[in-house]
């Protein structure tokens, strides 16, 4: 894996106790996150909901200077972009499933001052995304179903992450759904440098310990 890429720890709040979002946001910041992944779910495109860009806007005004990703789960990810982009979002990851016209959608996310990423779902093949790997800045492999934290990892979609690494040796990859300490070895190997994850580092008993496991094992990967 080339060098220069960075080991990103990105934790989901989704499965945190959202009454409390910023005291829990702060507290992963503190605790070592490199950036917060906000999961967006309309209810459509996936059976659950979560919160939209007022929720986001709000927390931008508490939290000023994290990176703040937005994993849209969402049915029209376009009709989001602009409202996503006042909140202070700075990386807009939409799903291309249910988009017909993917590279609108990453021209408009750029234009609207976002980084844009990419993301498929288990079933969706590697090659979908693979033609607009050049608009983007990062591509997503869900490692579940999208729609709800505390699944099972599917360590069966490391062949897209490695077969994207292979191919694209500068590009940012992410997995996202299952991952902690007993799967990061899985994802590091198969070449993932940005990581999300959620209930294994919300319910850990040292939130900080863990964080910095799963960075040092990305490190340990991407030094080899
Ligand atoms: O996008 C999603 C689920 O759809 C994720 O961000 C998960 O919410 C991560 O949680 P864990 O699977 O790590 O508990
Ligand atoms: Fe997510």
């Amino acid at each position: 894996m080339a060098k220069h890429l960075k080991a990103l720890i990105g934790p989901s709040i989704l499965n945190s106790d959202l009454s409390r979002l910023y005291e829990e946001s702060q507290k992963l910041l503190d605790n070592g996150a490199d950036y917060l992944h906000l999961d967006v779910m309309d209810g459509h495109f996936v059976p659950n909901l979560t919160f939209g860009h007022p929720v986001v806007k709000c927390l931008r005004n508490k939290i000023k200077d994290a990176f703040f990703e937005t994993h849209m789960m969402v049915a029209n990810p376009e009709q989001w972009i602009s409202p996503m982009a006042d909140a202070g979002v700075n990386q807009y990851t939409f799903h291309i499933e249910p988009v017909d016209d993917v590279e609108r959608v990453c021209r408009k996310i750029k234009e609207s001052g976002m980084k844009v990423g990419l993301a498929i779902k288990p079933g969706t093949p590697v090659s979908d995304v693979e033609k607009y790997i050049s608009m983007s800045d990062m591509v997503l492999i869900m490692t579940v179903e999208p729609g709800f934290g505390g699944q099972k990892f599917m360590e069966d979609q490391m062949i897209k992450v490695r077969h994207l690494r292979e191919h694209y040796p500068l590009l940012n990859i992410e997995v996202d759904g299952g991952v902690g300490p007993a799967t990061i070895g899985c994802c590091a190997n198969a070449g993932a440098n940005m990581i999300v994850s959620g209930t294994a580092v919300i319910g850990a008993q040292d939130q900080a310990a863990t964080i910095k496991q799963l960075r040092d094992t990305v490190q340990q990967a991407m030094s080899q």
